[in-house]
């Protein structure tokens, strides 16, 4: 059997305290836990048949049950209807070859082996005898008195190398040792006081799960119909899936002939081809979440049904698509049955209002009705329902996290004026799956997706594709973002602009009046005009530069302005005092001189520049007087043979 061995939970009645055996397992369960071993060597076998049969309940197909040591309890609780998986034996116990021929071929068995001789062992045995070692410990611990000196991991890598079938890391294991275990090859890690004797198992388990996958991105397999025109279905759901951070993976139930305007066509390829989809995801790729959208018959559902049963992962969000946004029937009738008895197998349903009156056979016509509904159903499959109000007339588009005693969380929203609500189900689910196996909490999860999907609905307009409802925008907020633009560098930018005024500098450079300036031959009146008009200008640019500050985005830019404000007066007042001022010989007149006609023109610029209130458009405005004179100044040096003065 090829079973998800990578959390799992051994239990300890003393450890689970007052909380109890049952429900610890559940909560763990629930948080992630993929196997579970009822391990009480104080119980009596009664009592073990009767936990087990408790546990095979509260499980539910979530996740493997084997029970340590005893054999016939398995044997009896499964006469007794319980889901038994198989039994864990340690080196005294019952033979695994007997286990394994009261248990049959599909059961899962295990051996504890802690020696090279017991790997050995194994390996002589028939094939298929046992399905899994465990070998440990590998820290010291109270919980198994008895044991062996601690291996360490470096001990269990050693083992693990020489075991024939896939081991388990057991014994004093803490989450810090999680990575590191994995590394060494260990098929999974099995915990004790790590989940029973903390006051919140969930929570504990999803952190061993989030520690036992590591950084990577989560794996989301979209079990659902193809719809062509790419908004809803799994087209829609890789894109959510990606949208949100996650790897997306897709096994199609149903190929549909539909576009933004409806559905003409619905093509339901064998039930066994999808099942063959199925298992060849999830035997080569580990599956964080699965999204379950269009189901299309009951054949359909009876394959992810067992399909769930034999290996499901750790998040499951079933959308119950029974009709299409459009109206047009995506689940034949007579299977809405079997869709309610899939349901117990989700973590979270997201019905639309129409679904919600199905699954629980009662009237939703507003959403007080829709609360009570989710509720119901809740209580019903064990599992949480997100009510969706996009379907309610009126402006508000709310949602509400429900469980079995009532609203967890209920979001308000204004809905969005668009007609793209094509796929928005689709799109939201597949989110909430995301988000759920990146480790957020239900609520969490919830929150972000819907801000997701209103930030992907609000930009839903400009993707115009279809004239009927169209497809949210699923990428709009990367779009936003600018991760698309092939934008040039600020560099690349700047350079091909001083090549595309070339021309307009080498005619500056044959003025004559800077040629006399740069050969140290102009006139000192003549300079002496040009420095009153750089005055001028000063003063007027300073006021230009000032308006750039009050304009400026960022402190920062706002600080720079400032300063340059404040450089261009200090510059006009330092040509005055040292040029222009009568006590140097110079004339009065000079200082109160009129601004020529150009200088007005270029002034004239700058001011409607600044007064566009535009901080973008004024920069463009001001900035070639900052590069051009330096510009400038920096070549007539290098070409300068004497002092101006
Ligand atoms: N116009 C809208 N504005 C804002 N949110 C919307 C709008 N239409 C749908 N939604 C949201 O889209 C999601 C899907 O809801 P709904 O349309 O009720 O289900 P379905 O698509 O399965 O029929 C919900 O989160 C709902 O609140
Ligand atoms: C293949 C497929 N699956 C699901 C939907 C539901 O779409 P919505 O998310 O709008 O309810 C759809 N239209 N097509
Ligand atoms: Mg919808």
């Amino acid at each position: 059997m090829n079973a998800d061995l990578s959390l799992y939970l051994v239990t300890d009645a003393a450890l689970c305290g007052d909380r109890g055996v049952v429900a610890t397992v559940r909560e763990a369960v629930a948080g992630g836990v993929a196997i579970v071993q009822l391990r009480d060597k104080d119980a009596s076998d009664a009592q073990t048949v009767d936990l087990l049969v408790e546990l095979s309940h509260a499980i539910a197909g979530r996740a493997l049950l084997v029970v340590n040591d005893r054999l016939q309890a398995a044997v009896d609780a499964r006469s007794r209807g319980a889901r038994v998986d198989g039994v864990h034996l340690g080196q005294s116990d019952a033979s695994v070859r007997a286990a394994r021929e009261a248990l049959g071929p599909d059961a899962l068995i295990g051996l504890t082996a802690n020696t090279p001789a017991h790997l050995d062992a194994v390996r002589a045995l028939p094939p298929g005898t046992v399905d899994y070692v465990g070998i440990g410990v590998i820290r010291p611990t109270s919980t198994k008195p008895d044991h062996p000196p601690a291996l360490g991991v470096a001990g269990f890598r050693t083992l693990a190398a020489l075991s024939p079938v896939p081991a388990v890391a057991i014994g004093g294991i803490g989450i810090d040792d999680v990575t590191a275990l994995r590394e060494a090859g260990a098929a999974g890690v099995a915990v004790v006081s790590a989940l029973c004797a903390v006051e919140d198992p969930h929570a504990a388990a999803r952190a061993f799960r989030r520690a036992w996958r590591g950084q990577r991105p989560p794996r989301v397999l979209s079990i659902a119909g193809s719809d062509p025109s790419g908004g809803a279905g799994i087209q829609a759901d890789l894109k959510a899936i990606a949208a949100n951070g996650g790897y997306g993976m897709a096994a199609i139930t149903a190929l549909t002939a539909q576009n933004t305007r409806g559905v003409r066509g619905v093509h339901v390829p064998p039930a066994d081809f999808l099942r063959a989809q199925l298992d060849a995801v999830a035997d080569d790729i580990e599956i964080d979440a699965v999204k379950i959208g269009m189901l299309a018959d009951a054949e359909v559902i009876r394959t992810v049904g067992d399909w769930l049963a034999a290996r499901r992962p750790d998040t499951v969000v079933l959308d119950p698509v029974m009709v299409s946004t459009s109206g047009d029937r995506l689940l034949d009738s007579d299977a809405e049955a079997a869709l309610l008895d899939l349901a117990s197998h989700a973590d979270l349903l997201t019905p639309n209002l129409d679904e919600l009156a199905v699954l629980s056979g009662c009237r939703v016509g507003d959403w007080p009705e829709a609360l009570a509904a989710a509720q119901q159903v809740a209580a019903r499959t064990g599992a949480l329902v997100l009510a969706k109000g996009g379907h309610l007339a009126g402006d508000q588009t709310p949602d509400a996290l429900v469980g079995a005693d009532g609203v967890i969380v209920e979001h308000r929203g204004a809905r969005i004026d668009t007609t793209s609500t094509h796929g928005t189900g689709c799109s939201l689910s597949s989110a909430l799956a995301t988000l759920s196996a990146r480790g957020k909490d239900w609520p969490e999860a919830v929150a972000g997706a819907r801000e997701w999907l209103r930030e992907s609905l609000r930009a839903a307009g400009t993707l115009d594709v279809g004239r009927g409802n169209g497809p949210v925008s699923h990428l709009a907020g990367l779009w936003q973002r600018g991760a698309l633009e092939t934008r040039p560098s600020p560099d690349d930018v700047r350079d091909a602009w001083w090549v595309s005024i070339a021309e307009v500098r080498a005619d500056i450079d044959a003025l004559p009046f800077i040629r006399a300036l740069a050969d140290g031959t102009l006139g000192r009146d003549r300079f002496l005009g040009y420095l009153a008009q750089d005055a001028l200008y000063l003063r007027e640019y300073a006021r230009v530069l000032a308006e750039a500050a009050r304009l400026a985005p960022s402190t920062q830019e706002q600080a720079f302005w400032a300063q340059s404000a404040q450089g261009a007066i200090a510059g006009e007042l330092e040509l005055h005092a040292s040029w222009l001022t009568p006590d140097t010989g110079t004339s009065a007149t000079t200082f109160s001189a009129e601004p020529s006609a150009v200088n007005t023109a270029y002034l004239d610029h700058l001011r409607a520049a600044a007064f566009s209130g535009d901080h973008a458009v004024l920069i463009a405005a001001a900035l070639p007087c900052f590069w051009l004179y330096t510009d400038l100044g920096v070549r007539l040096h290098a070409g300068s043979s004497g002092s101006m003065r």
